[in-house]
């Protein structure tokens, strides 16, 4: 402790980046956001019928020649994407073919094979909400056919709605080599990428019998299928969506993440230690995956303001894998904990300061072209939201401060972050990346969103802050 805060008798600041606070962080490991897998069919599930009325044609994708998936190929429309809301065809970007639903009809049933099982099992283990396989909707969305020097760039899927969570994508062994899909996500470190490969050429070349290769994600999951090198990489899409309701519990399985286990052990030895937070704080948990809510809401009316509460509370039993435990246990220890979205903002443009503004859900934006008296985070404090500062640095700038008045960032609730510290992050592009409008189809109303979780955490002995 230095000389001079001794003699002004205060407390020592928390020490930079509380040993507590690390263990959590690395207590909750994120598993690979997809899964993957070859599935042995019967001949009779290869059967495809497409083409206009009247001409309609049939193939066997297990068996068909180089000229039929040809002509399969010339039948297809151009596939396009969504940019912004704007439907697009750009062959820089996106290169393949396809059939919509309406135009194409296959033998092949993803929602009664095992793989809703599949996807239950590996992607939604973690998730609060209680989900059985068979209450889960695929919704069969497109066919693709990736010709050759075919692929499609890095992108996330188009969010159809707040409940759709993930995509599969059949590939049929048709012959192909190349279009490997390569899923990527943020690592625990600055500016570390993770990548993972789902190369279905090779997997179906493996197989001694008719199969697809099948691989399911968490659609807001960075991903990019290469080019194809040669013959035709045929797909079918399938949009994964939650059940409205919670499945009725299963009363033979009880399946506990070791994600749930780990954070459990490291929170409650944070909150059993007299010495971390001892006069309380506030938590923030940066969420691993994006979310998808509204864009923003326009009149500021008091029914609005309690349907984008209630979104965003709605978001709780989707949180997706990780997400979901750290919600969970910080409940589980009685813990106040809720979700919360997190603007950048200035005070003025003169500003060379990044504030944070916190809200308990999406804020109104004004309309591009009236006009705002005020500083970007100002306007958002005035509709409701509230200023947010790192505890650490808020408290060592107080502690230097030699003059009286007080900038307006000094006002804001102190917060640790836990996981996801929005200033560690390289630049301003996590904060460019709140909205994410492209995809594979354009849609205004629904778009992803990064999520926090605030836990308010009472000082030793009232740990759990009853709220009313
Ligand atoms: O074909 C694939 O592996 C992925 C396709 C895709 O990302 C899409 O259609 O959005
Ligand atoms: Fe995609």
């Amino acid at each position: 402790m230095s000389k001079r805060k001794q003699d002004k008798n205060e407390e020592p600041p928390p020490p930079r980046w509380p040993k507590h606070l690390k263990y959590m962080k690395s207590s909750i490991v994120a598993k690979p956001p997809y899964c993957q897998g070859t599935l042995t069919l019967p001949d009779s599930d290869f059967t495809l019928f497409y083409g206009p009325e009247g001409h309609a044609h049939r193939i066997n994708l297990s068996t068909a020649s180089a000229e039929q998936l040809q002509h399969l190929a010339d039948t297809c429309a151009p596939a396009t994407f969504g940019v912004a809301g704007e439907d697009v065809y750009d062959e820089s970007y996106r290169k393949a073919g396809k059939l919509d639903n309406k135009d194409f009809s296959i033998t092949f049933d993803g929602r009664s094979s095992r793989l809703a099982e599949a996807v239950r099992t590996e992607l939604l283990l973690e998730n609060p909400m209680r989900v059985k396989s068979q209450d889960l909707k695929m919704e069969l969305y497109k066919l693709n056919v990736y010709g050759k020097d075919a692929f499609f760039k890095a992108h996330v899927d188009t969010p159809r709605s707040e409940l759709m969570f993930g995509s599969l994508v059949i590939v049929f062994p048709t012959p192909h080599e190349g279009g490997a899909l390569k899923l990527r996500a943020a690592g625990r470190h600055e500016g570390e990428t993770l990548e993972w490969t789902f190369d279905s050429s090779s997997l179906l070349a493996q197989q001694e019998h008719p199969s697809i290769a099948y691989v399911a994600f968490f659609s807001d999951v960075e991903h990019e299928v290469m080019p194809v090198i040669s013959g035709h990489r045929v797909t079918i899409t399938y949009n994964l969506y939650y059940p409205t309701n919670e499945s009725a519990p299963s009363t033979e399985l009880n399946q506990i993440s070791t994600n749930e286990q780990s954070f459990q052990e490291a929170l409650k030895a944070a909150l059993r230690d007299p010495s971390f937070l001892p006069t309380g704080g506030n938590l923030m948990f940066g969420l691993r995956h994006q979310y998808p809510l509204a864009t923003s809401y326009k009149s500021g009316s008091k029914e609005e303001k309690e349907a984008a509460k209630a979104a965003l509370r709605a978001l709780e039993p989707r949180l997706k894998a990780s997400d979901g435990v750290i919600l969970k246990v910080l409940r589980a220890n009685a813990l106040d904990a809720s979700l919360r979205i997190l603007y950048e903002a200035r005070w003025s443009q003169w500003d060379s300061h990044n504030s944070y503004v916190m809200a308990d859900r999406v804020l109104p934006l004004p309309d591009a072209g009236s006009m705002v008296m005020k500083g970007a985070a100002e306007y958002l404090v005035a509709v409701g939201g509230e200023l947010v500062e790192d505890a650490v640095s808020l408290a060592e700038r107080l502690e230097k401060r030699t003059r009286t008045y007080y900038d307006e960032w000094d006002k804001a609730t102190p917060v640790y972050w836990v996981t996801d510290h929005p200033y560690l992050q390289t630049g301003p592009e996590p904060f460019k990346r709140t909205i994410k409008t492209y995809g594979n189809e354009p849609t205004l109303d629904v778009v992803y969103w990064r999520v926090w979780i605030l836990a308010r955490v009472g000082p030793p002995g009232l740990r759990a802050i009853v709220v009313a």
